[in-house]
């Protein structure tokens, strides 16, 4: 199997080498998340801003991210595995800003995958359910690696899900809002299947953002400050590229050569003893 994959102004052609069924589907999707990335890239606005979308399994990430691109529910939606990504540009305060949004496994085994796409991260929205006191009471170790990983600034609302199962409910608003000032986390109870609050959430999010950069407090040219200008944005440094190597013959060490130069580690477990997939996010 050949790639071709555009790095530095040169293509250059990548042969990844046989693979079993389960990791050769992995590089796949892999790519596909890759040209969807390339693709969006290319399009025109003002800034763009890195969110992640995380909190625990099952509290509905891919729901909001899904119910916010394509504005409708996702049916039977699985777990995630590793990261998805979703991506639309928004009118803020009259900016064209575009959103590149990576959506995180909340299972716990792909923890080690998700931390690599924190960093460089300029807004997150942070879930649980309110049906789930599990997933509130999960919050503080998220918002931990939110805030140490991605940047101590990133800009987090917190997110509520599930609004519509009221009858359910096992986190009070109130309870919620207090955690939320305490931890100086934005607040909203939303709803992924009747739409409440999702379109609010990412934009409110973002308006903090731009405030932010407009006040000054915020450099949108500092390096992992999760934003791009839009000349910097549609340069050939940002186009993201995939990167293959066999850990047989590229051990360890490439992870943090291409981690200290701001690329991301993407990995799941069947590679992980076998390979590893560098992808350049752009940040
Ligand atoms: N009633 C209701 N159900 C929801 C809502 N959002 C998501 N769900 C359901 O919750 C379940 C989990 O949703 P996902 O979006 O897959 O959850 P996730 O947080 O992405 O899960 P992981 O990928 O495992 O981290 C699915 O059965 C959804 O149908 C919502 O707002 N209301």
């Amino acid at each position: 199997m050949r790639r071709k994959l555009r790095r530095k102004g040169r293509d250059r052609h990548v042969g990844l080498p046989s693979l079993p069924a389960a990791e050769l589907t992995w590089v796949k999707k892999l790519s596909v998340v890759l040209n969807r990335l390339g693709e969006t890239m290319s399009e025109t606005y003002d800034f763009l801003f890195k969110f992640l979308v995380i909190g625990s399994a099952g509290t509905g990430k891919s729901c909001l991210l899904h119910q916010f691109i394509e504005n409708k529910f996702k049916q039977d939606s699985n777990h995630t595995i590793g990261v998805e990504f979703g991506s639309r540009v928004v009118n803020v305060g009259g900016k064209s800003v575009k959103l590149q949004i990576w959506d995180t496994a909340g299972q716990e085994r792909f923890r080690s995958v998700t931390r690599s796409y924190y960093r460089g991260a300029a807004g997150a929205l942070l879930v649980y359910d309110i049906t789930s006191r599990e997933t509130y009471n999960a919050l503080t170790n998220w918002l931990t690696d939110a805030r140490t990983l991605a940047s101590p600034n990133i800009a987090i609302i917190l997110c509520g899900n599930k609004k519509d199962l009221d009858a359910d409910r096992e986190v009070t608003f109130l309870e919620a809002s207090r955690f939320a000032q305490e931890s100086e986390l934005m607040f909203l109870e939303t709803s992924a299947l009747s739409g409440e609050n999702v379109e609010e959430a990412f934009l409110k999010c973002a308006r903090t953002i731009l405030n932010k950069i407009e006040s000054g407090e915020l450099d949108p040219e500092r390096m992992g400050s999760g934003i791009q200008l839009a000349a910097e944005a549609s340069s050939r440094s940002a186009v993201p590229r995939l990167v293959w190597t066999s850990v047989k013959e590229h051990p360890q060490p490439l992870y943090s050569e291409f981690q200290d130069s701001g690329l991301c580690c993407f990995s799941n477990e069947p590679l992980h003893n076998y390979s590893t997939l560098v992808l350049n996010t752009g940040f």
